[in-house]
């Protein structure tokens, strides 16, 4: 037990009070955790488009003021009463895609997206409808049950899992989604192996997508960006080919130069931009009859997708996939396992490190095309 047990924690957030502002270093209260509740220090974060897409006021669902965050590593400072998944002096990873094994999504087998806080995360609190943040007596939102800007916040023990504590926080802290994302993406669907795939988008999750067709074996990996900056990123994870689709010929559409070059279309292509109409690109470049094109990228509110039916009915496939389909309770400690055995890269993927006072200048960093992740030491 340590002597914050059961009192208020008095520490720095960064709090976004509006769509669009930048993230304010704030003294902020952090209340105990309550029953199945868990307090974590928070060493390092991650930050993903996501939180820039949040901040940005894109997100449909954004909520203000927030304390925004989820790809983070820490350390258990305290546990409300039932938790068992996980203890004090634990280092763990939060997860924005809770696991509680007794939901009705957890025991279908088919998915990752467990139900049993999803709603109230949405709502920016935690499962009892109240926040744990507030500064001076006003209430703080949560951002994707994780608030990893914070030096402590509070998370639903079905949102956090304990991992190897000799595995570097700086490093596996981006298994909270990134790499992860990117992983399950590919291993979770069968026949990658000897296939052609086609990658939209070089930044942390198409590199990791890159990454891992390669270590399952794809016969051709086509990574396609608009900043010509990415070709040896992409090259050095694995791809056979990069495409700039800015610098085709005139009039030339992406998909149409990539069904030409690949005999009739891609047997797997994947989105990581975001953007609706690459989303359509990825998913007409898919070959006739069978052809899946899976969506990670996450659109702004109000966009929409579009195609022809015909591309359906003519046997492709287009899917997506949040955290990759993983469950983070059970299957983060093999991922950082394989991290320590040096069968999944993460280092590399680290580009930039911003202090916490910096962390604004980390946004901008990711902005300027050369990041990949930028990591916060949060102390
Ligand atoms: N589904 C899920 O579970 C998750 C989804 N995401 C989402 O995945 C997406 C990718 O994330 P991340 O890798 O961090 O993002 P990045 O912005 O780092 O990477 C996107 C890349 O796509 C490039 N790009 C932009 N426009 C185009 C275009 N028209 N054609 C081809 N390439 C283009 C960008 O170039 P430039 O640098 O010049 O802009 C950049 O290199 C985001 O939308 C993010 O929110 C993230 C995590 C989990
Ligand atoms: N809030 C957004 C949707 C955001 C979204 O799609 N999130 C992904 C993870 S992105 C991580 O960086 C996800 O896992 N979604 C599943 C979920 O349950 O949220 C909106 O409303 O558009
Ligand atoms: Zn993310
Ligand atoms: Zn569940």
């Amino acid at each position: 037990m340590s002597d914050t047990t059961g009192k208020t924690i008095t520490c720095k957030a960064a709090v976004c009070w509006g769509a669009g502002e930048p993230l304010k270093i704030e003294t902020v209260e952090v209340a105990p955790p309550r029953a199945h509740e868990v307090r974590i220090k928070i060493l390092y974060t991650g930050i993903c488009h996501t939180d820039e897409y949040t901040r940005s006021g894109k997100d449909p669902e954004g909520l203000f003021p927030v304390i925004l965050g989820h790809e983070g590593g820490g350390i258990v400072e305290s546990v409300g009463e039932g938790v068992t998944g996980v203890a004090v002096g634990d280092h763990v990873i939060p997860l924005y895609t809770a696991e509680c094994r007794e939901c009705k999504f957890c025991k279908s087998g088919k998915t990752n997206l467990c139900g049993k806080v999803r709603t109230t995360q949405g709502q920016g609190l935690m499962p009892d409808s109240t926040s744990r943040f507030s500064i001076n007596g006003q209430s703080i939102h949560h951002f994707m049950g994780t608030s990893t800007f914070s030096e402590y916040t509070v998370v639903a023990d079905v949102s956090v899992v304990a991992v190897n504590k000799s595995a570097p926080l700086d490093k596996v802290c981006l298994l909270g989604c990134g790499i992860t994302t990117a992983w399950g993406a590919v291993m979770k669907q069968n026949g990658i192996k000897g296939s052609t795939v086609a990658v939209f988008g070089c930044g942390a999750i198409g590199l990791g997508v890159i990454s891992t067709s390669a270590i399952v074996g794809a016969s051709r990996i086509i990574a396609v960006d608009t900043n010509p900056g990415k070709e040896s990123w992409a090259k050095k994870m694995g791809a056979t080919d990069f495409v700039n689709p800015t610098k085709l010929p005139e009039g030339k559409r992406i998909q149409d130069y990539l069904i030409e070059v690949t005999d009739g279309g891609l047997d797997f292509t994947f989105d990581a931009t975001g953007n609706v109409h690459v989303m359509r690109a990825a998913l007409e470049a898919c070959h006739k009859g069978w052809g899946v094109s899976t969506i990670i990228g996450v659109a702004a509110a109000g966009q929409e997708i579009s195609t022809r039916p015909f591309q359906l009915v003519t046997g492709r496939v287009w899917r997506g996939s949040a955290f990759g389909g993983v469950k983070g309770r059970t299957e983060i400690p093999g991922l950082v396992e394989d991290y320590l055995k040096g069968t999944l890269r993460i280092d590399e993927y680290v580009t930039h490190h911003r202090k916490f006072a910096e962390i604004n200048e980390g946004f901008h960093d990711m902005h300027a095309g050369d990041c990949i992740r930028c990591v916060v030491d949060m102390s």
